[in-house]
């Protein structure tokens, strides 16, 4: 049954560190209870609250195994790519190394890119199930978007797979692979941290309104859903 949590804060800096703090909660009970944490990545705005809070916690980080919820199909050189910029602001930062994050092929077309993907991830999950991450971390778009599941798009109701490839996002660049809403909602725990102004209308119409948009989707069956908000992005509520 899943459980709501929407957690107020005053600004962006306290929407970083209640992140970071849950994050250390969770990913200390998994790798006490499994001797490995399951995390998945968003890009956008997380990168920069990942970077600046991250280094804060107290954990085992070499049991830490990071995927992504979404990736752009380029070159991890490219200021477009999530796991380039979590490379280049993240790595350094915390004592992750590159190979505890489990990327994409970026040669390959979208559609390889997403098998290829469903492939590298099988392996760290149950066979014969569901993937079930222990901690997926979500952002939310000005349009109601997470991952790459955009409104109105036919994705939205993809359920054969995994990782499903995407090659017309509305938001450049087009070429991507998400996680699918099956494996989004049979998480453990989904986050989402927004902050400022610019998203309120937004979370309220997800929140408040409850309108079918792509991030108000996101329902763990079994796990938990935290909304953490700082005063720009929850003033409509
Ligand atoms: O394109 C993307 O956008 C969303 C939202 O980004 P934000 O900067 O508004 O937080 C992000 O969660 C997703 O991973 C990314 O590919």
């Amino acid at each position: 049954m899943e459980s709501t949590q929407l957690i107020r804060v005053k600004a962006e800096e306290d929407v970083i560190r209640k992140l970071c703090e849950l994050i250390e909660e969770i990913a200390n009970k998994a790798i006490e209870s499994e001797d490995v944490f399951k995390i998945g990545l968003s890009g956008g705005s997380l990168v920069n609250f990942l970077s600046a809070g991250l280094s804060k916690i107290t954990t085992d980080w070499s049991k830490w195994r990071l995927f992504f919820c979404d990736e752009r199909v380029v070159p991890s050189e490219s200021p477009d790519s999530t796991y380039g910029a979590y490379r280049k602001s993240l790595i350094g930062t915390v004592p992750l190394s590159e190979n505890q994050f489990i990327q994409i092929d970026p040669h390959l077309t979208a559609e390889d890119a997403a098998r290829d993907y469903i492939r590298k991830m099988a392996p760290f999950f149950a066979p014969d199930s569901l993937p079930r991450f222990d901690a997926l971390l979500l952002g939310m778009g000005p349009d109601g978007h997470t991952c790459s599941l955009f409104p109105g798009h036919r994705l939205l109701d993809e359920t054969s797979v995994w990782i499903a490839p995407i090659t017309n996002s509305p938001k450049p660049p087009p070429s991507r692979i998400t996680l699918t809403f099956p494996i989004i909602n049979n998480a453990e725990n989904c986050i989402f941290a927004i902050s400022g102004q610019g998203k309120a209308e937004m979370v309220k119409r997800i929140l408040k309104d409850k309108e079918d948009l792509p991030a108000g989707r996101v329902k763990p069956a079994d796990g938990k859903l935290f909304w953490i908000l700082d005063e720009g992005a929850s003033s409509l509520l």
